[in-house]
């Protein structure tokens, strides 16, 4: 059994079908970059994947858990699967550990002391522990992001969902945010990332997933997809990166 399991999923929005049967299986462990022109369904996929959109057909389990549409279950799954995002959706009057610790508080109800243990120790991890009692606007784009990092890992997903997440960054502060990401990586985090840093992707993913008009148009180890594209829309889709 695969850790996630996406099978045949389509996903309408009216008359528009965006996903049109998306099978993808992934292992604990992979990580995934999800590649791909804009409007492909890239985020509507990890959207589906941690059940902030509701799939039109086909199923979605995670750990052994299917995800069916009703609100119990979404919520346990929200749980389970970490999403960060390209806007960093901080709380500007709470303070960086503040921000961390909320969500452990209100969705996991963990006591406060414990949401604060767990707080520092994530922001330690990616290399923030000295800002906890700072204000997000004191803080560059590339450590907002970290912070969102660090509060995902607080509620200890099983698998991260990054979607775009250094996207918003000026060039100069994406490396901090792929260096967090690439040691996530080394440490076995399953990781699912809509990305277009092609670099990183080459450098740091098992799978490469490239999507077309809502399709899984080609898939494989980074080496063969990027080294050996196999249709005319890839290699137009990286002859453009
Ligand atoms: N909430 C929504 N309501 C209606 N249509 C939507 C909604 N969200 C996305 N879409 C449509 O679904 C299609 C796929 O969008 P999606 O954001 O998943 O693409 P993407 O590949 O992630 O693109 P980008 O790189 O621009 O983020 C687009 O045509 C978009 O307009």
């Amino acid at each position: 059994m695969s850790l996630i399991e996406i099978t045949e999923v389509r996903k309408s929005y009216g008359m528009n079908e965006v996903l049109k049967g998306i099978d993808l299986d992934v292992e604990p462990g992979e990580v995934i970059a999800i590649i791909g022109k804009s409007g492909s369904g890239k985020s509507t996929l990890l959207r589906c994947i941690n059940g902030l959109e509701t799939i039109s057909k086909g199923s979605i389990s995670v750990a052994g858990a299917q995800l069916l549409d009703d609100e119990v279950h979404l919520k346990a799954l929200r749980l389970k699967v970490g999403m960060i995002f390209q806007q960093f959706n901080l709380f500007p009057h709470l303070t960086v550990g503040g921000n961390v610790m909320l969500s452990q508080m209100v969705v996991k109800k963990t006591p406060k002391p414990a949401a604060e243990e767990m707080a520092r120790k994530m922001l330690e991890r990616v290399g923030l522990e000295q800002k906890f009692d700072a204000y997000p606007d004191e803080l560059s784009g590339g450590q907002k992001q970290r912070v969102a990092i660090a509060r995902a890992l607080a509620m200890q997903p099983i698998a991260l969902l990054c979607d775009e997440i250094t996207s918003a960054l000026d060039p100069e502060l994406v490396s901090e945010v792929l260096a967090v990401v690439r040691e996530l990586a080394a440490e076995g985090m399953t990781l699912l990332m809509v990305t277009h840093e092609m670099k990183f992707a080459r450098d740091v993913c098992s799978r490469v997933v490239f999507m077309h008009q809502g399709r899984v148009h080609e898939i494989g180890a980074p080496d063969e997809v990027f080294a050996n594209p196999q249709t005319p829309e890839l290699k137009q889709f990286l002859g453009m990166h």
